[in-house]
């Protein structure tokens, strides 16, 4: 991980979000350290991808200061991989960039899906190799927007099993999902509390 692990933190105080011209929540606050795990919860249309946004740095706060040591990974429902390569090659062009392990693609489920151009992949194996890309990132910090979706069970058990691993290294997860996420020891944040 580009920052030591034990020294990755992130830090929201009083964070409000406005889309459009709606605000959508207030008030909300939580500080996370090494190995820590939150998950955001709320219905549809609550904010939950717009926190997990504003966390990444990629939309600015309405109000409040979010602070962040260590690397962003992000997994949400656009991988960057290009639609029209063969997983191998849309996973090579980031194994070029990042500085990571290989991912265990038999271990994902991938190993026999590596000829296929991506946009062939289901929604399951998508998210798949969205994970991968994310191991190979080496990210101290993963932000993971509905994780589960289109996942079977035993890959939902594989990528609740990851996040825990990535945690037990001294890594940060927040979680943005309205389903259970089995990981020891995770804080929720229920966002409607903060409801503007
Ligand atoms: N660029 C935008 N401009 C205006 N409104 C937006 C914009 N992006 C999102 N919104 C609105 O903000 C609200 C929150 O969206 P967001 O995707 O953060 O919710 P969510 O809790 O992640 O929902 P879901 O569970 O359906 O994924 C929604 O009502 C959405 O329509």
């Amino acid at each position: 991980m580009q920052v030591p692990a034990h020294e990755a933190r992130v830090t929201a105080r009083d964070l409000a979000c406005r889309r459009g011209d709606r605000v959508l929540f207030r008030g909300v606050s939580f500080a996370l350290r090494s190995g820590g795990a939150l998950q955001i919860t709320g219905a549809n249309g609550t904010g939950k991808s717009s926190l997990l946004r504003i966390i990444a740095g990629l939309s600015r706060p309405f109000g409040g200061v979010i602070e962040r040591e260590g690397g962003i990974g992000l997994v949400d429902e656009r991988p960057a991989l290009d639609p029209e390569w063969p997983l191998a090659r849309a996973l090579a062009f980031w194994r070029a960039i990042d500085p990571g392990p290989s991912p265990d693609m038999a271990m994902l489920g991938l190993a026999g899906l590596l000829d296929v151009p991506f946009r062939y992949l289901s929604t399951g194996q998508r998210k798949r190799a969205a994970m991968a890309r994310l191991i190979g990132q080496d990210a101290a910090i993963w932000l993971l927007d509905e994780p589960l979706n289109g996942l079977d069970t035993a890959a939902a058990r594989m990528v609740e099993t990851l996040t825990a691993n990535h945690c037990a290294r001294g890594g940060i997860a927040v979680v943005a999902s309205h389903q259970p996420f089995a990981l020891p020891g995770m804080t929720h944040l229920p966002l409607a509390d903060f409801a503007a």
